[in-house]
């Protein structure tokens, strides 16, 4: 097993409040992995600090081996740890097209004016088409993102962050606010990613942790409490206890 991600003795303090508290674990190369825990955990205090978006107070983070605390959300992108977020970032009036090609371009080194450049960048538009067929987005991709259903728009974010070709994934809710008869198809796609990209999912919905995730981490009050084979996590007693809230019942 290949250590993809790796976070040593972490800790982020907010004043005297202990966010993440020494936090030492491993996602390996390929696992499917869900991040839980009651509200107010730190699970996205952990995500934002490998993300690069907060630094830790103390501790390291590790992606295949090199030390990456030091580096800026940007760079982390590139050296390929990618996310979505939980807040709908995307550009309303640009299409899936233009919006997917702009991700592409960037990872090529060709920057933002790629889509002034479109007549000589046809690989550019090629692998975004086929980004897009791959979500399901292939008869969106014209038209305004802000026209599009929810669900598509959730699904049009994993697709920019895959268009960075991340070997890690961090999905911040992918499936929030998407109406039930969508939510699967989300966690189908995500699903089928490549076997080699590693994905960490953060999710409140627990049929969605258990149908897709192969290893729970648990946090609580900042320190992981738990982390072990999906079957194991869900059948352990302390953690419907700690999860569920009083009595474990459930
Ligand atoms: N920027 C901040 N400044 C001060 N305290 C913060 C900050 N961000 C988070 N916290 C606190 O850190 C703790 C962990 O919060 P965090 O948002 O990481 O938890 P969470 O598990 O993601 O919660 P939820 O499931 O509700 O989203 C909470 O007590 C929160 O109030």
């Amino acid at each position: 097993m290949t250590t993809a991600l790796e976070t040593r003795n972490l800790v982020k303090r907010f004043g005297g409040l202990v966010a993440t508290n020494d936090v030492t674990i491993s996602f390996q190369q390929g696992m499917r992995y869900a991040l839980i825990g009651p509200n107010g955990a730190g699970k996205t205090t952990l995500v934002n600090l490998l993300t690069g978006v907060l630094r830790p107070t103390s501790g390291s983070v590790m992606l295949e081996g090199q030390d990456i605390t030091g580096m800026s959300p940007f760079q982390r992108v590139r050296s390929g740890l990618a996310r979505t977020f939980q807040i709908n970032q995307l550009f309303p009036e640009m299409t899936p097209l233009e919006t997917v090609g702009l991700a592409v371009s960037e990872r090529q080194g060709h920057g933002r004016e790629w889509w002034r450049l479109a007549g000589s960048k046809s690989e550019v538009i090629d692998e975004a088409a086929a980004i897009l067929e791959r979500f399901g987005l292939t008869d969106a991709m014209g038209v305004p993102t802000k026209v599009l259903p929810y669900g598509k728009q959730r699904l049009l974010e994993i697709a920019v962050a895959i268009a960075c070709r991340p070997r890690v994934l961090l999905l911040d809710e992918p499936a929030a606010g998407v109406p039930e008869e969508e939510r699967h198809e989300i966690l189908d796609i995500v699903s089928g990613l490549p076997n080699d990209v590693t994905v960490l999912l953060i999710e409140h919905d627990m049929d969605l942790v258990f149908s897709f995730a192969q290893r729970i981490a648990v946090l609580v009050n900042g320190g992981l409490f738990m982390e072990g084979a999906a079957k194991d996590v869900a059948a352990d007693p302390r953690v419907r206890e700690v999860y569920l809230g009083e009595g474990g019942h459930g």
